[in-house]
């Protein structure tokens, strides 16, 4: 390279005038340099003193970079520079020149100025740009002169004449003498401006931070951060994230995408999405106490696949600042800006500043939220408070949930008496409507609180909410029903009172708070408790009233016998099998026909026995329809068969631990036999519709008018059945067998309904009895009874004296019939035997045959021994 004249290598020895010229040059510039602050004012100073003295066209100053080993111009004199209208001219503003290249490094090595010829130098190997526009504009040689301070290179000046070898040693020596000078000017206005820029980044910062302050709302963030930017000069767009609760992903809060044009598609995309915090990207700014510049294209080939960075590639975006936005440890978030350069400082304080605003409006929002939360709730509870039925509180639930939360009741289960089953209590039909399920069939599953899923919510302490898209990739089969309904979670939550699980309920929502979940839970826990409480309240109520007049019916009877009336023969051995199987557990089957005493005896046994301190249970087989049969004997749940409202407890579960008096057994149907023989053999039940096995300790007493042993055999009655309860077989006597035992029943009947009528009755005729006592009661004791009633009522003045006795019955016709076919010497004999039976075989005196027969004595006497009647006769 071929380098121009040093400083004094041209021309003679300076004249003094030269000399003297050069020095008040050197002053006046010196002093004018003192007072120069502004950059401006230097070139000016420049153009001014130099030009007229010196043929130059223009100077520059440009300034080193020793970080990135660069320089490039600082100031310009565009005014004055020829190349201006050069096209190459405005390439070469803010363009930086390596250091490292022969030219500029012969500029550095040489002690003082040193001129080029252009034309020799510009297309050197990587001779700078400069040099090759300065002399297409006309310039011919440049002299640089170093820029020193505290012996550092930190610029240069370069003097540009468009004439070669115009550079004087005289100048030369000038340039020489105020490089020192410049060197501290330049040093000055760059420590001017720095501080300058100092005060306006202050200024800037206060005035940014007085407009934040007043910031209380996302949209006065906005634009409070949108002017500062612009005021920053930077046009660029810029994104807030925050922090999402999840703690694990991040969302646009602010979001202003600048001056440039955008597929709308791609900003809607961007403005609406979720990120995952850790995505190499929001984890490094999250992490860094610095702001970091990014730079668009290099962080997608280093394999980073955050779908915003591939969007603002195709947004054209380059380069991007990432700063974290945080109030004292907290991270809040971040903010990422579309901008070329990077003033640290003031970034960090607009950051800042930004931190607390959003500090502030989360802080505002987060209070707001709360009190709108306990407002709802509030209502909610007032709402809640009303509700008594099962109706009341879906349509409290689905009214608030849906239209102010946004969120859909799916299902509400309580978990049922037994403590582990778990029934529906109340769901949304429609819910699952688009997964083609029949939900009201699906939620008739048999869950119980072992049940994965509920077993963790009702363990949890809060509930558990399951991410939809979660529970899809683990495989939870409920998923593929949540993700029908486009919510994006699922809540499952315990319903409890106190400390106890009472059921769970499940819920579908895009978000829902703590605050908000635990205060509907309680609630609901509350409302459901009460309406269950309320129904099991009406259920025993209406048990109760069941019982109760069960058992007024049963106390109508059961004080109805002090005793039993009668002694004949059949009575004393009735009386001696009573003794005997009273005190055990045996199944005892009384017979006999209708009306005589079989209940009463079955009772007698029950008092007898040691479960006489709880009430005996009568049911009536034949008194029941045959479909009510089973449902009576053995209870039934809600719900097992139509008309089953309640739930009902059978009569053997009633008969617990007493006696149940199966009446009519002879009338049961074949079916219920058999559930009958079930529960006798295996003393253990299940209620109608029921799940649940039931066991009783009932003793069984049945009783029957039929003859079981033909029922059997004509396949009417069980033969199993009959042996279980043919265990301990009491057969009562009809009435017409023990004729002697109607004159007492007479009195206790007379005593018992002048009692229950009022009508004192003092005395029954002789001729009553005689009537009575030779009747043949095909109703045996119930039918004497009746005919007592009835009698007592009719009967005046205390005496009763006459009875009203069928006259049509089969007996009777019966008996006329015999008597028609018989002479009348058998008539008399079979009437005189008749009367003396019924007078227990007294013949003469009060009460005796003789006296019926209104005969005497001894007339009777005579009679008996033509007739030929002897004891044996009547006492047969
Ligand atoms: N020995 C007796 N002493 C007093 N009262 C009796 C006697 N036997 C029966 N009765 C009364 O006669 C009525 C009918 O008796 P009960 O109902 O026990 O007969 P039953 O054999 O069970 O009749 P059914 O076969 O029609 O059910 C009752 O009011 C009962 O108190």
């Amino acid at each position: 390279m071929k380098k121009a004249n040093l400083p004094g290598a041209e021309g003679a020895v300076p004249s003094k005038t030269a000399l003297e010229q050069e020095r008040k040059i050197l002053l006046d510039l010196g002093n004018d340099l003192t007072r120069v602050r502004d950059k401006n004012d230097l070139i000016a100073l420049f153009s001014k003193r130099l030009k007229s003295l010196y043929s130059i066209t223009h100077a520059i100053i440009a300034l080193i970079d020793h970080k990135d080993e660069t320089y490039g111009a600082f100031l310009y004199d565009i005014e004055n520079s020829p190349i201006k209208s050069h096209p190459g001219y405005k390439l070469l503003f803010g363009q930086r020149f390596t250091l490292n290249e022969p030219f500029i490094k012969s500029v550095l090595a040489a002690d003082g100025p040193i001129s080029f010829i252009l034309e020799e130098v510009m297309d050197q190997p990587q001779s700078p740009a400069f040099l090759r526009v300065n002399y297409e504009g006309g310039i011919r040689e440049i002299l640089m002169t170093k820029l020193l301070n505290a012996e550092k290179p930190i610029g240069f000046i370069n003097i540009y004449s468009d004439k070669a070898g115009r550079f004087t040693n005289e100048f030369r020596s000038i340039m020489n003498g105020i490089a020192p000078q410049l060197s501290s000017a330049v040093t000055n206005i760059i420590k001017n401006e720095e501080l300058r820029n100092k005060e306006k980044e202050k200024s800037f910062l206060l005035e940014f931070s007085s407009d934040i302050a007043t910031v209380r709302t996302k949209e006065e963030l906005a634009r409070s951060v949108r002017t500062a930017i612009n005021k920053l000069n930077q046009k660029s767009g810029y994104v807030i994230r925050r922090i999402n609760e999840d703690k694990t992903t991040m969302s646009p809060y602010v979001f202003d995408l600048g001056l440039k044009e955008h597929d709308q598609n791609i900003v809607n995309a961007l403005q609406k999405a979720s990120y995952p915090i850790n995505d190499g990207l929001q984890n490094r700014v999250l992490e860094s106490p610095i702001p970091l510049l990014f730079n668009v294209e290099r962080e997608i080939q280093r394999g980073l696949t955050a779908p915003y960075l591939l969007n603002w590639q195709a947004m054209g975006f380059k380069n991007f600042l990432g700063i974290r936005l945080r109030n004292g440890e907290t991270n809040l978030g971040l903010l990422f800006l579309d901008i070329e350069e990077i003033n640290v400082p003031l970034l960090q304080g607009i950051c800042s500043q930004i931190s607390i605003a959003l500090a502030n409006i989360m802080a505002n929002e987060q209070i707001s939220k709360k009190q709108e939360e306990q407002a709802f709730l509030l209502n909610f509870s007032n709402d809640i408070t009303q509700v008594r039925t099962k109706n009341d509180l879906q349509a409290a639930i689905v009214t608030v949930l849906d239209k102010t939360l946004h969120t859909k009741l799916a299902m509400i289960r309580v978990i049922d008496e037994d403590g582990f089953h778990m029934s529906p209590f109340m769901f949304d039909k429609t819910l699952f409507e688009k997964a083609k399920v029949d939900f009201e069939k699906m939620s008739a599953n048999v869950i119980t609180i072992e049940e994965k899923y509920t077993a963790q919510v009702l363990a949890s302490e809060e509930g558990v909410v399951f991410n939809i898209e979660e529970e899809l990739k683990s495989g939870n089969a409920y998923a593929q029903l949540w993700k029908t309904t486009g919510l994006r979670n699922s809540y499952g939550l315990p319903l409890r009172v106190g400390n106890k699980n009472i059921g769970t309920i499940w819920m579908q929502a895009d978000r829902l708070s703590p605050l908000i979940l635990r205060g509907i839970c309680a609630q609901i826990s509350i409302a459901i408790a009460n309406i269950l409480a309320n129904e099991k309240l009406l259920a025993y109520k209406k048990q109760l009233e069941v019982e109760n007049d069960y058992l007024k019916e049963q106390i109508k009877t059961i004080y109805n016998f002090s005793e039993i009336i009668g002694n004949a023969d059949t009575m004393q051995k009735v009386y001696r099998l009573m003794s005997l199987v009273a005190e055990s557990n045996t199944t005892v089957l009384v017979l006999g026909e209708t009306g005589t005493g079989k209940e009463l005896i079955a009772r007698a046994i029950h008092n007898a026995s040691p479960r006489r301190d709880k009430l005996m249970v009568k049911v009536n087989c034949a008194a029941l329809p045959a479909n009510l049969i089973e449902s009576e004997l053995f209870g039934h749940e809600r719900g097992a068969f139509t008309g089953a409202i309640d739930r009902r407890l059978g009569k053997f579960e009633l008969a617990n631990q007493s006696t149940l008096f199966l009446d009519e057994i002879g009338e049961l149907p074949l079916e219920a036999q058999s559930k009958l023989l079930r529960v006798i053999q295996e003393r253990e039940l299940e209620r109608l519709g029921g799940k649940q096995t039931i066991k009783v300790d009932v003793r069984l007493i049945a009783a029957t008018n039929r003859n079981l042993e033909e029922e059997v055999k004509a396949g009417r009655f069980r033969a199993d059945l009959y042996y279980r309860l043919n265990v301990f077989p009491i057969t009562l006597p009809p009435l017409r067998e023990r004729a002697d035992d109607i004159e007492p029943l007479i009195h206790f009947f007379v005593a018992r309904y002048s009692k229950n009528t009022g009508r004192r009755i003092k005395k029954v005729t002789p001729k009553v009895i005689q009537q009575l006592r030779s009747y043949v009661f095909p109703g045996n004791v119930r039918e004497l009874e009746h005919l007592i009633e009835r009698s007592v009522l009719l009967a005046t003045d205390g005496v009763l004296d006459e009875v009203y006795i069928p006259r049509e019955t089969n007996a009777e016709k019966h008996e006329q019939a015999y008597a028609l076919n018989r002479s009348l010497g058998q008539v008399e004999r079979d009437y005189i035997i008749d009367v003396l039976k019924r007078c227990a075989g007294k013949i003469s005196g009060s009460g005796g045959a003789a006296e019926i027969l209104d005969i005497p004595g001894n007339t009777l006497h005579s009679k008996m021994k033509k007739l030929g009647i002897t004891k044996a006769d009547y006492f047969s």
